[in-house]
């Protein structure tokens, strides 16, 4: 395993040679950060994004060795989907993450069927604020265009959700062509995390990043915000 580590002011760039090192070294870093909460505080939250990316990342922190009966896991972000559906994050997190040793863990869905968006947005910041926050532990993914949780370009309430002094702490939104409205947890609650991770991977998102770094509008990339409004530094994973 080669990572470099070197640190920006807000960002730490740990680079691996591959996805299965990178997945085995951030493993080992989350569970590591939730055995100190679980020490310090005797519990621990973690907020994990879905997608592609984080299913090998998901399949190591399963196996790690710590009191998962003490862990709480969230969502960053998730469709409005049934828990059933192929799309959605909780059905992912379930058969990725909450398996081995991990099926001990506790899991609060961000989506429960309610009557409109706002209701299952208000219902779940409800769920949210009723664990021990700040999350110890938050870990992003990012798009192509520039997206992270679900701060799309274009998203019908993305100056909200990217708002450090949002007073939510899950709002819906709906993004450009999305199959259906999502749920995200909003900019407060994932940079006042314990750890931050942003874990992408491949040459295309490199570049992405390498632009996001950039000076320029948020709203045009909005992981901008997670970058430039990070209480302490982001440590982010990569790997081709
Ligand atoms: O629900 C989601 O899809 C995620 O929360 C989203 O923000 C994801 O992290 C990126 O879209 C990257 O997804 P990939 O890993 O599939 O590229």
């Amino acid at each position: 395993m080669k990572a470099t580590n070197n640190v920006d002011a807000q960002v730490r760039h740990l680079d691996f040679d591959s996805g299965t090192a990178l997945a085995a070294a951030l493993a080992s870093r989350v569970a590591q950060a939730l055995a100190e909460a679980i020490e310090s505080r005797g519990q621990a939250t973690l907020a994990v994004s879905g997608g592609s990316t984080p299913k090998r990342f998901f399949a190591e922190l399963s196996k790690q060795p710590i009191s998962w009966g003490k862990v709480t896991v969230t969502l960053v972000d998730e469709r409005m989907v049934g828990p059933e559906h192929e799309r959605s994050n909780h059905r992912l997190a379930s058969q990725h993450l909450l398996q081995n040793r991990a099926a001990d863990a506790g899991f609060v869905p961000l989506h429960m069927k309610s009557e409109n968006a706002e209701s299952a947005a208000a219902n779940a910041a409800e769920r949210i604020e009723a664990l021990a926050l700040p999350f110890d532990v938050v870990v992003l993914g990012m798009g192509t265009d520039g997206h992270t949780a679900s701060f799309f370009p274009g998203g019908t309430t993305l100056a909200q959700v990217t708002d450090p002094a949002c007073p939510a702490s899950v709002m819906a939104i709906e993004a450009p062509g999305a199959d259906e409205p999502r749920l995200t947890l909003t900019l407060p609650r994932i940079i006042e995390a314990g750890l931050l991770v942003l874990h992408i991977e491949g040459e295309a998102k490199r570049a992405v990043l390498a632009s996001a770094l950039e000076p320029g509008p948020e709203q045009a990339m909005p992981v901008r915000a997670v970058l430039r409004q990070a209480k302490r530094p982001l440590e982010i994973y990569w790997a081709p």
